[in-house]
């Protein structure tokens, strides 16, 4: 390893692989670290994302394709289903992926750019000079290191540390936080194209229960919670409770645990010789959890950006700034609203999602997007208008 790069890249999931390798690419010298030995594993992820996004960065590769779904169910807490299926518009949404494999092939894309890609090796601080990052410490193979860069990229996900040793106000409030739990189960009877989701304060109190599927007879069975509505119970036991109920003849062969930032992106993404993609600046969707796609946006913004401020000389933090309006520009909307539609599901009775879906039942949604599914609650809840309007 040397002791001076152009870029750094703390983490190596998708946002710190994209940023790598977009500035890589750009003929930047890059250095990426990840702090655990293997990139991809252990896996805190259900793996469903949409066709379309992910082939805007990485060729799709049965090798990382475990299933292809064509729509999700949501089933309302009395057994209600909405149905969205994107079939029948003739396309095919999503995948769910093999993350341990997925991860590592992003990661393969950066180093084929350039990128030096070093493994175990976790960033530790930063080093800063007159209130500039200007490098890392930390731990390579057990010894201490240090490196210099021009700029560092934070994509260290939502245990980020680096955006607060730069100073950032990198907090969630426990509201903004979706704790889950997670097995993967074999010898199940589930819908193999489809994902699923249960809704309910009994099943998963501020959140949902999903089904990912990841082969004929196999799926992730997970539950994410907002801890708001931590009642003493955790996700692990409701998820049990789900399984007794839907899957008692399951069997579980691997569990997962972690959170997902449900807050909307942070108000600042940079500061002088810093930037935070992916997690690490929230810009995961606070409604679907889905952080995959979202964080290689914001890691390839990321990559464009710092290339342009470092051919040009000029690592202002204005020139860096640019990142946080391209940001804004392209997920920033979308993160709004999907925050402001999941401070109304949580508050949600039971009563009223079944109300909800009851009137929706038997529509024909084409699409599966969340704007569409919320102006048709809107036509057929006139009543909910007040309260959903705001979101568009
Ligand atoms: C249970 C669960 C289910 C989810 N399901 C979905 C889903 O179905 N679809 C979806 O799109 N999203 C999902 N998400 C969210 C998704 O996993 C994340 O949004 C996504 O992984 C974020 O990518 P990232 O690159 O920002 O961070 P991460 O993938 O978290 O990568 C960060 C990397 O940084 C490394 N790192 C951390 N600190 C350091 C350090 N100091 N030095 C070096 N390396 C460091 C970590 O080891 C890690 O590899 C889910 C999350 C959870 C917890």
């Amino acid at each position: 390893m040397k002791s001076n790069y152009d870029v750094i890249v703390v983490g190596a999931g998708p946002a710190g692989s994209i940023a790598a390798r977009t500035a890589a690419e750009q003929g930047l010298d890059v250095l990426l670290i990840e702090k655990r030995q293997e990139i991809g594993d252990p896996v805190r992820c259900a793996e469903g994302t949409g066709k379309m996004g992910l082939s805007q960065f990485i060729e799709p590769d049965p090798r990382w394709i475990c299933a292809e779904v064509t729509g999700a169910r949501i089933f309302a807490p009395d057994g209600t289903c909405i149905e969205l299926n994107e079939k029948l518009a003739g396309k095919e949404v999503g995948y769910v992926l093999e993350r341990k494999i997925f991860d590592r092939a992003v990661a393969k894309t950066a180093a084929r750019a350039g990128a030096e890609v070093q493994v175990k090796t976790q960033a530790t601080s930063l080093i800063k000079e007159n209130g500039v990052v200007c490098g890392i410490k930390g731990k390579h193979r057990g010894e201490d290191f240090e490196a210099r860069a021009k700029v560092v990229v934070g994509a260290d996900g939502i245990e980020s540390k680096v955006g607060k040793w730069a100073g950032i106000n990198t907090t969630l409030k426990p509201k903004d936080i979706e704790t889950c739990a997670q097995f993967l189960v074999t010898d199940i009877d589930i819908r193999a194209d489809s994902c699923d989701f249960y809704m309910g304060n009994l099943r998963a109190p501020g959140g949902y229960v999903w089904i990912f599927p990841k082969g004929k007879r196999e799926a992730n069975v997970g539950l994410g919670m907002l801890g708001s509505r931590f009642t003493g119970k955790h996700p692990i036991d409701y998820l049990h409770e789900f399984m007794a109920w839907k899957f008692p003849e399951g069997k579980i062969i691997e569990t997962v645990v972690g959170a997902v930032p449900a807050s909307g992106m942070l108000k600042q993404l940079s500061t002088s010789g810093l930037v935070l993609v992916g997690d690490a600046g929230r810009v995961s969707d606070p409604i679907t959890g889905g952080g995959i796609y979202n964080g290689m946006v914001s890691g390839r913004i990321a990559g464009n950006v710092l290339a342009d401020a470092i051919k040009a000389n000029d690592l202002s933090v204005k020139k860096l700034q640019r990142y946080d309006r391209e940001v804004r520009e392209a997920l920033g909307k979308q993160l709004d609203r999907n925050y402001k539609a999941k401070e109304f599901v949580v508050k949600a009775e039971d009563s009223l999602m079944n109300s909800v879906a009851r009137s929706l039942h038997g529509v024909n949604f084409e699409e599966m997007s969340v704007p569409k599914l919320l102006k048709e609650i809107i036509t057929r809840n006139p009543s909910m208008f007040l309260e959903l309007a705001g979101l568009f």
